[in-house]
């Protein structure tokens, strides 16, 4: 036990971590008041030596002013699983301005997971971190260590890449967490593929009216029809539609929206930089996964850009062809389903080259008509009621992705405006057509 004097962090920069300061001569791993691991890293030569530095949040709750004089002990983690299996937070905003924050359970988890990776948590603790440049704070409520789910007398573990947590937030706390699942339901399998999902919907999934609607729900029906029939374990089917008219975002959400315990995308993001034989060992992989699950689903997203395929020079590739024509048509193992969804922009080279009729079925995701647009601004509420007609009938006939477009560049010539100016719209998009 050593006694070191309180002081703030070497700068406000340092503050946004899950760590205490201290000077490069005063040791390293300890832990203060029961709560804050110091990591060897983190030690600078800012501090002086004997002083400890630490944030507004960890002051506070060390119920402890700068100048103080506070215990500091040596932590050294238990030589069994010090793993938490669990952690449940509270969440609160650091800066209530009366703005709400919509958080994703999914995706705050993996920058936990990450930021916080090999950190000790304990019951009480309070952590100051930054999110998508927001900061936020979180109590740990409570915690269980891997294989010791039961015991409730540990109270502290560290998080590691498995880590599940689940977040609470009170009412006025202004934040809203979705995605928020329990952690029997889903594999560690789901939970990576679920994040891969969720970048492809970065702009969530909204309403684009009755021909969009149509395909969605057919596809829904499929992944129901994959669950209860007694037919084939494998169904496939290929969402076609222009670029950008919202093919990844349906199939994504599907694959979210799906209780089946293996979901995983595969598109050329998730195979960046691998070499061709290295893409198809990983298609395989993912396949044989998707067997060993009871009910799965893989997407294969911009079925003609994963083949490779440019208008000139070598088409695509043949390797990578040959390999989907193989997966396509093979059945899972018994007691076992697969659903398979393709998207393409590209549906008349698939024809050429046969890869289309391996798809049992083809469903249309087509650009937005005026009315579409209309519902997809309504939701947005970017317009003036009297301009909402004026700007979807500039809209009529354009992909989903085009719409944002023109909708993000005349936001951002708005600055401090409410509503954009339908002149202004116009032009823009009158700019994106002519280049
Ligand atoms: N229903 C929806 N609600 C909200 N945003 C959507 C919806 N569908 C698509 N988007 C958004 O529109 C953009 C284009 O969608 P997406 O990438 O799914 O289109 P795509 O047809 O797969 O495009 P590409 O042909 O280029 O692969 C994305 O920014 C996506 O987040």
């Amino acid at each position: 036990m050593a006694t070191l004097i309180l002081t703030n962090t070497p700068t406000k920069a340092h503050n946004y971590a899950n760590v205490a300061y201290c000077s490069f001569n005063d040791s390293p791993n300890f832990l203060v008041s029961g709560s804050y691991v110091l990591i060897g890293d983190a030690t600078v030569n800012e501090i002086p030596r004997g002083h400890i530095g630490l944030n507004d949040v960890q002051r506070r709750n060390a119920k402890a002013f700068n100048g103080d004089s506070v215990s500091v002990s040596r932590f050294l983690p238990p030589p069994e699983n010090f793993n938490l299996a669990l952690l449940s937070v509270e969440l609160e905003l650091a800066n209530k301005d009366g703005k709400d924050e919509l958080v994703d359970a999914i995706l705050f988890s993996k920058h936990i997971r990450e930021y916080f990776l090999s950190h000790v948590m304990t019951t009480g603790q309070r952590v100051l971190l930054k999110y998508n440049e927001i900061g936020y704070i979180f109590t740990v409520n409570q915690v269980a260590v891997q294989g010791k789910e039961k015991t409730n007398r540990i109270e502290r573990g560290m998080i590691s890449a498995d880590t599940h947590i689940i977040y609470e937030a009170p009412l006025s706390s202004g934040i809203q967490i979705f995605n928020q699942r329990e952690p029997t339901n889903i594999s560690k399998d789901k939970e990576s593929g679920l994040v891969d999902l969720e970048r492809c919907r970065l702009n969530g999934f909204i309403n684009c009216g009755s021909r969009h609607d149509h395909t969605y729900r057919r596809i829904r029906l499929l992944t129901e029809k994959v669950k209860v029939s007694e037919g084939s374990p494998l169904v496939t089917c290929l969402l076609e539609g222009p670029r950008g008219s919202g093919k990844t975002a349906m199939a994504a959400t599907i694959g979210i929206e799906s209780d089946f315990p293996y979901v995983k995308i595969i598109s050329d993001e998730t195979m960046i930089e691998l070499s061709e034989p290295a893409k198809c060992a990983q298609i395989v992989k993912i396949f044989e996964d998707a067997y060993k699950s009871p009910l799965s689903i893989i997407i294969l997203d911009d079925v003609e850009r994963l083949l490779e395929y440019v208008v000139t020079g070598p088409r695509f590739s043949d390797l990578i062809y040959r390999t989907f024509l193989v997966l396509l048509k093979r059945l899972p193992p018994k007691g076992k389903k697969l659903l398979v969804i393709g998207t393409t922009s590209g549906v008349k080279f698939l024809d050429s080259v046969g890869i289309r009729d391996a798809f049992a079925l083809t469903y249309n995701v087509p650009t937005l008509k005026k009315e579409d647009a209309k519902k997809v601004l309504q939701r947005l509420n970017v317009f003036s009621s009297q301009d909402l007609d004026s700007a979807a009938e500039a809209l009529n006939d354009m992909p989903l992705k085009k719409l944002y477009l023109a909708i993000e560049m005349a936001a951002d010539g708005e600055k401090g405006e409410e509503k954009i100016n339908i002149l202004h719209f116009r032009d823009i998009l009158r700019d994106m057509v002519q280049n």
